[in-house]
């Protein structure tokens, strides 16, 4: 369904009510998100601190979450305070040479984990940029079947302007003249069994793009594109959930709930 104020704290039985459809003996949801964090110890692990210390006082409180860090170095995961129901689980993942590759990749590594032990263990999942930080609450408003949030920086743009993979020879095309949104890549969520089919779709087809040497202009996320044009999200969040701290604030958005943060390319990412 579609919750009419984002903006409010939602009552609670509402959830109970929606999951007592598929788990009549479940009155709390399980619910989980999943940060990817790679390549040369401290260059993306540096944000995880924050990340999580945001996290635990913003992203679905009082709801058992657990957290999966994906990591190339396991050992310089900062240890956070995590309160009752929530745990920390870090999955150690091979480093990629290119940030292009470890960004996409990603939705190899959730589909995977979801296969071997995600599925078992929750309702819900989110996919996040571990490069971020919660500033204002993000809770049971935002599940749905399929969850995908409008990219921050195209909301005012119409769609020939979006930066869809125009290319027919990869698989994550979109032809001009299509398309609803352009979805962030950096948040999307739902339903554990939509959230694999999601990464398998898009996992597949990198791997399809990378045989015919061609990536997509925004990896993971063109195919994330892609795949939401012909399975519609149940439900968009609005650029609330997603901001950049480099964009200042406009009167359309009341909160901001959760915004990437100011990085330096040069440094984190120097195969620019
Ligand atoms: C707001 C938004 O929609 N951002 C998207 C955008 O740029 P971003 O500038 O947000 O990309 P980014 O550098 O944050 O990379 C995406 C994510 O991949 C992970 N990572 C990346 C590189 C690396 O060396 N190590 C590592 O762990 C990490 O979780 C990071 O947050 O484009 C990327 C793909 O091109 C992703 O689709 C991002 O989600
Ligand atoms: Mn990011």
């Amino acid at each position: 369904w579609c919750w009419p104020n984002v903006t409010c704290g939602g009552p609670r039985w509402l959830v109970v009510a929606h999951l007592s459809i598929k788990y009549p003996y479940v009155d709390v949801s399980y619910i989980l998100t999943v940060t990817c964090v790679s390549l040369n110890s401290d260059r993306y692990v540096r944000f995880l601190r924050d990340f999580l210390e945001t996290a635990e006082k913003h992203f679905m409180v009082d709801f058992n979450v657990r957290y999966y860090v994906f990591t190339d170095c396991p050992d310089d995961v900062p240890s956070v305070n995590l309160s009752q129901g929530r745990h920390l689980t870090v999955i150690q993942v091979p480093a990629s040479n290119r940030w292009q590759e470890i960004s996409a990749r990603r939705m190899e590594i959730i589909q995977t984990a979801i296969e071997s032990q995600i599925s078992r263990e929750a309702d819900y999942i989110f996919c996040l940029d571990v490069d971020s930080k919660f500033h204002a609450r993000w809770g049971a408003e935002s599940l749905g079947r399929l969850v995908a949030v409008i990219h921050p920086g195209f909301y005012r743009k119409t769609r020939n302007h979006f930066t869809y993979e125009r290319r027919p020879a990869s698989t994550a095309y979109i032809p001009m003249d299509t398309g609803d949104y352009y979805y962030a890549g950096a948040a999307f969520g739902g339903f554990v069994e939509d959230v694999y089919t999601l990464t398998k779709v898009c996992r597949n087809q990198l791997e399809e793009d990378a045989r015919n040497s061609i990536e997509a202009v925004w990896q993971e996320e063109s195919h994330l594109n892609r795949y939401l044009l012909s399975n519609k999200p149940s439900k968009l969040l609005s650029p609330e959930y997603q901001w950049d701290d480099k964009k200042t604030k406009t009167k359309e958005v009341k909160v901001i709930r959760f915004s990437s943060v100011i990085k330096n390319y040069a440094e984190i990412r120097p195969n620019v």
